[in-house]
This record gives structure tokens, C-alpha cells and sequence, in this order.
């Protein structure tokens, strides 16, 4: 299966564990690839016969400062089953970094694979 991705889209949300975190918003840096089929877009050129990176780059965005949660473990989980769900996307593996939650670590963060590739 080919792939559409989206490499270092960089938010601004309400992340975190403590109560501190809780009252500002930090930034996550976030990896995306779905497997999609291409090739029925490339036919006649049309963007809706794929996803549209800009599209969902915006709807991660927006997803993320509507539901504040806790753990990027728990932010991954839910942007994966909204995606997967609103958008048909068999597979997809989605990297959330945390750059700014360990001072003497370039960044942290949560890798998931959700859905079947075949
Ligand atoms: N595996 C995780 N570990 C931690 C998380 C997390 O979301 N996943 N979060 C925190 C705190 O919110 C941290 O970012 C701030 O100190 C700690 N560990």
C-alpha cells in the first residue's frame, strides 16, 4: 500500500499530567503516515480520491484543543480512531514527541501502528 504523510506538524495545546500543565498550552511535534491507494487520484488528477495532508493536518489541530487530555499516549489513541474512522484509513502509524517535557532530552514521545496495511 502507498502512503500520504505528514512529517514535524507542529500544535500548540493543553498537554499534560500535572496540574500546572494544565493551564498552558505546549508544544507537540506529530509524525503521520496512512496507507492509502494513490493511485486512483493520480488517474485524473483529483484531490478528492485522496487524503488531503492539509485537511487532516488542520482537523489534528483542532481535534487536539478540543479534547484535552492527560498523556500523549491517550491523544495518539483518540487522533488515530478519529482518523481511521472519518477518513476510511486502513493503517496508520502516528508519532506524537513531547520536545519541551524533558529539559536534557531533545525530545519524548509516543510511536502507535494502528489498522491492517494489507
Ligand atoms: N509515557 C508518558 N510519560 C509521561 C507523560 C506522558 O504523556 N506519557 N507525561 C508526563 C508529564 O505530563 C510531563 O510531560 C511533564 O513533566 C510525564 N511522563
Amino acid at each position: 500500500m502507498d502512503k500520504v504523510y505528514i512529517e514535524g506538524l507542529t500544535i500548540q495545546t493543553t498537554i499534560g499530567f500535572y496540574q500546572w500543565e494544565k493551564e498552558i498550552k505546549q508544544k507537540l511535534v506529530i509524525d503521520l503516515q496512512m496507507g492509502w491507494h494513490t493511485a486512483a487520484a493520480a488517474e485524473n488528477d483529483e484531490l478528492a480520491k485522496t487524503l488531503d495532508y492539509a485537511q487532516i493536518s488542520q482537523e489534528i489541530e483542532t481535534f487536539a484543543n478540543s479534547n484535552p487530555v492527560d498523556l500523549i499516549e491517550t491523544l495518539a489513541e483518540r487522533i488515530a480512531e478519529y482518523l481511521m474512522i472519518s477518513h476510511s484509513i486502513p493503517w496508520l502509524k502516528l508519532k506524537i514527541g513531547k520536545p519541551g517535557a524533558v529539559f536534557n532530552a531533545a525530545t519524548v514521545g509516543v510511536e502507535i501502528e494502528r489498522g491492517s496495511r494489507s
